[in-house]
């Protein structure tokens, strides 16, 4: 692991030690790592090095995988996320999860906002849920788009529109954490530079940790960059450091553009 500036950040999420197989495979070899709260961390690296798998494991979505067996410490906010008593569905709660692909709930825009608050017990007078649905539609930057139609389906937004709608789905229960696998991949470049935007903004309440192909959004947005390659965690670093003058012969292959 190799890292500096990370003093006066406080911490998010701490793994130690983190290892994935699915069967015989073993998909993430020894993973220990720091991420810091209201900090944008880039997960990058090439196809199949485990980027997505490690993401899984932060908000245990593994567990839904047959033969999956994880060893290792992963905490958040101090709390071990894999311990027997802890709830998945409260785990959850505390880390929100965008996909690559946005998936709106087949309901209304107004209904995919409202329905993990209220599944959740987090509002339930009418007058709260509409308020909570208004300021999570401000805060993922739709809601001006989407204000006179808000009983209309989710899926009647366009992709980016959609993608935002996740967010703000993300964002109602007030995550600690929000998890991002390759948000922008399918989006056109105004929609995903207005997601970067929306991203920029969303770190100053919450700690995001994203997965992307794109070195060069990796660049523009996170703080921390970390590489992945083959199941292993080669290089962690301030992203500047990593773009610039990475310490590693494998991260500079691949930032370079000499493999991928
Ligand atoms: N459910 C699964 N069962 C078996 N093997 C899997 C499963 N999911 C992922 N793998 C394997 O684990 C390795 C890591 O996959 P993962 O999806 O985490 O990589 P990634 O870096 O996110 O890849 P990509 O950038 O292509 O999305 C790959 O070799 C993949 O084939």
């Amino acid at each position: 692991m190799t890292r500096n500036d990370s003093a006066h950040h406080a911490l998010s999420v701490r793994v130690r030690d983190l290892d994935l197989w699915y069967g015989q495979f073993q998909a993430l070899k020894s993973i220990s790592l720091d991420i810091y709260q209201n900090n944008i961390t880039a997960l990058i690296g090439p196809s199949g090095c485990g980027k997505s798998s490690f993401l899984r494991c932060l908000n245990r979505m593994n567990d839904l995988i047959p033969r999956v067996r994880i060893e290792g410490l992963v905490e958040m906010g101090g709390r071990d996320v894999n311990a027997a008593k802890v709830d998945e569905v409260a785990l959850r709660r505390r880390v929100g999860m965008v996909f690559q692909k946005p998936n709106p709930f087949p309901k209304s825009i107004h209904d995919n906002v409202a329905y993990a608050p209220r599944m959740h017990d987090i509002v339930s007078r009418k007058a709260d849920v509409k308020a909570l649905v208004e300021s999570s539609l401000r805060d993922a930057g739709l809601w001006e788009e989407v204000k006179d139609k808000l009983h209309q389906p989710g899926t009647s937004l366009s992709g980016g529109q959609q993608q935002r709608l996740c967010i703000a789905r993300a964002i109602a229960v007030q995550p600690e954490v929000i998890l991002m696998d390759e948000p922008t991949s399918s989006l056109d470049p105004i929609s995903t530079a207005t997601i970067e935007d929306l991203m920029d903004r969303l770190k100053r309440r919450y700690t995001i940790i994203t997965v992307t192909h794109n070195m060069q959004q990796a660049a523009r947005i996170a703080d921390y960059t970390a590489f992945f390659h083959l199941g292993e965690m080669i290089e962690y670093n301030d992203t500047k450091t990593m773009f610039s003058t990475p310490h590693t012969r494998k991260a500079e292959d691949y930032i370079t553009g000499r493999y991928g």
